[in-house]
């Protein structure tokens, strides 16, 4: 049997969602389905997860919620009335909203039951859509189905004894759809994954049910070698390793969660990602093993913006015995989570997503650094982007790194740091906000261009 997943873009109106029932019908094998919250269905449209996380921040600031509420009831609204299906679900969006925002008891997590909404009001209307044409489906709640996880608002991790549980759903009759992006804590509290987190729940429940295949349809034919938003017509990947997918996606493929690919390899599932729009394509598979072609040695490029480096020197660094540990321990103690930490002999560098340390706490932070550690420097530098080359076999290949330079030179771009990262699959570097595209395009030209 197959797990079959549907992003965003795949459940973004009711013509999407004829398009996915199609697919899930062809197939007899497709089985579990997990979706997502209705995506953008053009570029300047909002996705249903940030409405509702607008209607809770607007809740919590005393703010009026009604626009929001009403852009959410519209919108299902419109999808409900075009695949001719009974409108009674509204009432029971608005019943559940007034609960969550009126249940004191909910407080801490009450925003996570909110964005949860996205999700589980689809799966309803996927599952009463196959009903109403004529097929056995069945809409599964994350509790029912064994879905445990960790008590972290917005940021939850699956428990072990959901696989167990998951596995049973094998003894179920019909199409089982399932809301993705949400499980439950052991006392009953509902969580939602970190953002993009429905690819998180297909790999779950395509771990616990045993799999043959993880399909998540996305909106793209394929995982290109480098954002199509920044090189247009990119080459196609046909195959990638669990390794080098779960790379890519941490440092910027958006295309599938990097923390997706954890369950799925570990119960050794592969995965494939096909577009919803063309699904005959055969799409990428990502799997344990493959063959290295000698002149492709980086698989991809992967960029983000969005960091920042909190830059550090003290003379003697390197004799100084847990200089490392007690900067990053003031890190831990603020909250703060960090990405990369190169290190030279009298300084390191701490790089850090500028969500993660506000303007605000910076005083707080760079004070804490000069009285606690004695630095002779420290500095924050703000609006950094980091690209990250990937390939299992990059680094045992002379000259990419010389290339790759090459490329940031011919761009005009500065690099201001370079770290390879110690999985040995792959090499990153770190440069100003405004050089990305240029950087990108060029590292595609030198990397990719003349390839068949
Ligand atoms: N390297 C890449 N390959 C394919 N798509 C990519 C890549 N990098 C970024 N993307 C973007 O990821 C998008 C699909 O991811 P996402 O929006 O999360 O899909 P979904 O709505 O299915 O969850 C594509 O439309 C594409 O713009
Ligand atoms: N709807 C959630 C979870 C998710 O996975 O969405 P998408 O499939 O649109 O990336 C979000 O927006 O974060």
């Amino acid at each position: 049997m197959k797990v079959a997943k549907f992003g965003g873009s795949s459940v973004a109106d009711a013509n999407m969602l004829k398009k996915v029932a199609n697919i899930i019908v062809s197939d007899p094998k497709r089985k579990f389905i997990v979706v997502s919250a209705p995506g953008k269905r053009n570029k300047e449209d909002i996705k249903v997860t940030d409405l509702f996380i607008e209607l809770g921040n607007n809740f919590a600031s005393g703010k009026p919620i009604e626009d929001a509420k009403t852009n959410i009831l519209v919108r299902f609204q419109t999808m409900l009335e075009n695949l001719k299906l009974s409108t009674e679900l509204l009432d029971e969006i608005d019943e559940s909203i007034n609960q969550v925002l009126h249940n004191d008891s909910l407080k801490t997590n009450r925003l996570d039951s909110l964005k949860a909404m996205g999700e589980d009001t689809l799966a309803k209307v996927l599952s009463l859509y196959l009903q109403s044409l004529g097929y056995d489906a069945s809409y599964v709640n994350p509790k029912e189905a064994g879905i445990l996880v960790s008590d972290q608002p917005g940021d939850a991790q699956v428990l072990e004894e959901s696989y167990d549980r998951l596995f049973e759903l094998n003894d179920r009759e019909g199409i089982l759809v399932i809301p993705g992006f949400f499980g439950y804590t052991p006392d009953g509290a509902l969580m939602t994954f970190p953002r993009g987190g429905s690819d998180i729940t297909g790999s779950i429940v395509a771990a616990g049910v045993k799999a043959e295949l993880y399909e998540n349809f996305t909106d793209v034919d394929s995982v290109y070698c480098v954002n199509p938003n920044i090189v247009s017509n990119p080459r196609e990947i046909k195959v990638l390793t669990y390794k080098e997918m779960r790379e890519l996606s941490y440092a910027g493929f958006s295309v599938f969660h990097d923390e997706a690919l954890i369950p799925a390899f570990k119960a050794k599932i592969p995965v494939c990602i096909k577009n919803t729009n063309n699904p005959n394509q055969p799409g990428t598979m990502i799997v344990s093993e493959r063959e290295v072609d000698p002149n492709t040695p980086v698989m991809g490029i992967a960029s983000d913006a969005g960091f920042l480096s909190i830059y550090v020197s003290k003379y003697l660094m390197n004799r100084e015995i847990g200089f490392g540990k007690n900067l990053l321990q003031i890190l831990v103690d603020e909250g703060i989570s960090f990405e990369h930490a190169p290190s030279g002999i009298d300084d390191m560098s701490v790089i850090i997503r500028e969500n993660q340390l506000p303007i605000e706490k910076e005083k707080v932070v760079i004070e804490r650094i000069q009285n606690e550690l004695k630095v002779d420097t420290v500095t924050i530098e703000r609006g950094l982007a980091m690209i990250m080359l990937v390939g299992e076999k990059m680094n045992s290949t002379p000259g990419v790194a010389s290339k790759a330079t090459t490329a940031f030179e011919n761009a005009n771009v500065n690099i201001v740091m370079i770290n390879q990262g110690s999985s040995e699959v792959s090499m990153m570097f770190g440069i100003k906000e405004k050089g990305l595209e240029p950087a990108v395009q060029s590292l595609y030209e030198i990397f990719f261009q003349n390839l068949n």
